[in-house]
């Protein structure tokens, strides 16, 4: 039995292996059950059922993507995603409400359409914790979050909320998530910038990985069970680089709707060994301009992103070079070390392609989400004006091999970097670098999160699709 919606943009799609009885009952060969009627959105669905049509499998599709349904006293109302040209989401999700012809076949409706939404949509979370920063980006992060909770009423999805109290926090909560706690969700929902996002899988990995190593009973099911979290970003930060990246778009709608429908894919994670610890990055780690500008910043965050900008200026012209050497094996078959040695304006790991407001088509623009590998880039010593000359080709083009001759771009899976700024040791100060005898230190920035600490010396290695999260990539 199919239910087929007509429309002159959609086309709605249930297949299911048995009709509800009374709705079979009440049809005969292909006859309309119900008609439309204008509800929240422009949309008019005309539900015609066709009888003698069985198929193997239970969907309820709009537009190839899964739906709602509710019944509500007006009738059945189908929530679905529309994907638009210039915005790829609607800031609501819109819905088609249907008048049945009787409250009973409304039920059977309601139940058999609900039943065949539970079978095509088994990647969708029914629960989910929320992690938000509600000192985020420009303090929206609570009204950001506020506007796409309709969302997920919507798609029936239960929130947990927890606001993060200080720094770290998420770390903290993620981390000391138990196996009880982890059975009742789905996945988590970062709301806030790149440094929540950055804080909480870094909770989920550490204590996974602790879970892995252990031997105590349970642990094997907790390591299991953190493994098979999905995450999401919900845009509401200064930079908002993974959300970009994600999906194309910082709209938070677009963010929230991925999480809706369930999308999932794998994600390649960073993993950065120093002398005392262990850090993931999934987007960049930076030493350098990117880290001094951070560590600077830091003092201006009253004054919202624009800090970045005006520090950024400040560092552009201050152009400073950090002397290093830097071990790494490349992407294509490589195996072997390769070493080089330098003064480097910025030495940057870059993950994934890194969209951004300012980095549109992305720092790395063929990159991917989870090719397992890497782009090493090394900016070599040079004036302001060619620091600016990068900035800007980066920020239109992407880092590219060949395009500026002091620029180095490779293909790597696996990196080592040992400062040589005097004993090549940092003793980080309020600037985040020191003048040492010898040579520079700067330190490195992960995700934006500056890796304090009096060694700088990093190993650091591509994990492939170390974590899963809710997007589908971006769609072009
Ligand atoms: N309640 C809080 N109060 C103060 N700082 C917090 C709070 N919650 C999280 N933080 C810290 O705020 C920092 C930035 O968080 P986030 O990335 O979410 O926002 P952001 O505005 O985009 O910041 P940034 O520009 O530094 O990336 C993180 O280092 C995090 O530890």
């Amino acid at each position: 039995m199919a239910l087929v919606a007509h429309h002159k943009h959609l086309s709605l799609e249930l297949l299911l292996d048995q009709a509800p009885p009374s709705a079979v009952a009440a049809s005969s060969g292909s006859r309309t059950l119900s008609r439309s009627r204008r509800a929240r959105s422009s949309t008019d669905v005309v539900l015609a059922m066709e009888e003698g049509q069985p198929r193997q499998e239970a969907a309820l599709r709009v537009d190839g993507r899964p739906a709602s349904v509710r019944l509500t006293s007006d009738g059945l109302t189908i929530e679905f995603a529309a994907g638009r040209r210039r915005c790829p989401w609607p800031s609501a999700a819109p819905s088609s409400s249907s008048e049945t012809s009787s409250e009973g076949a409304a039920e059977d409706w309601a139940a058999a359409i609900g039943a065949g939404i539970e079978a095509a949509a088994a990647g969708r979370p029914k629960s989910l914790l929320v992690l938000l920063n509600p000192n985020a980006g420009a303090r929206q992060g609570r009204r950001v979050f506020q506007r796409v909770v309709p969302l997920f009423k919507a798609a029936g999805i239960r929130l947990t909320v927890k606001e993060t109290k200080r720094p770290a926090h998420a770390h903290v909560m993620a981390a000391g998530l138990t196996a009880e706690q982890l059975r009742a969700i789905d996945g988590i929902v970062c709301v806030g910038g790149d440094g929540i996002f950055h804080e909480t899988f870094n909770g989920i990995l550490e204590a996974r990985a602790a879970a892995a190593a252990s031997s105590e009973p349970g642990a094997a099911e907790l390591a299991a069970l953190l493994g098979g979290l999905r995450l999401a970003h919900i845009p509401a930060g200064s930079t908002d680089a993974v959300a970009c990246t994600l999906h194309g778009s910082r709209s938070p709608w677009t963010a929230a709707m991925h999480v809706c429908l369930g999308d999932s894919c794998p994600l390649d994670v960073l993993r950065v060994d120093t002398a005392s610890t262990t850090k993931f990055a999934s987007c960049i780690a930076a030493y350098g301009f990117l880290a001094d500008v951070t560590s600077a910043a830091e003092a201006y965050r009253f004054l919202g992103p624009v800090r970045y900008d005006l520090v950024g200026a400040a560092k552009l012209l201050a152009s400073r070079a950090y002397p290093a050497r830097i071990r790494y094996i490349e992407g294509e078959g490589g195996e072997e070390w390769r070493e080089l040695e330098g003064e480097f304006c910025s030495i940057m790991c870059i993950v994934m392609p890194c969209r951004s407001d300012k980095t549109k088509k992305g720092m790395v623009r063929y990159g991917h989400l989870c090719d397992g590998r890497l782009k090493l880039v090394l900016v070599s010593k040079c004036s302001p004006l060619q620091y600016l000359r990068f900035l800007v080709h980066m920020s239109r083009h992407g880092c590219a091999p060949g395009a500026l001759k002091y620029v180095t771009v490779l293909d790597a899976v696996a990196v080592q970097v040992e400062p040589l700024g005097g004993t090549g040791q940092a003793a980080l100060g309020g600037d985040g670098h020191q003048q040492r005898p010898g040579g520079n230190v700067s330190c490195w920035n992960l995700d934006g999160e500056l890796l304090r600490g009096p060694d700088q010396r990093i190993a650091a290695e591509v994990h492939p699709g170390l974590l899963r999260v809710f997007s589908r990539g971006v769609e072009q």
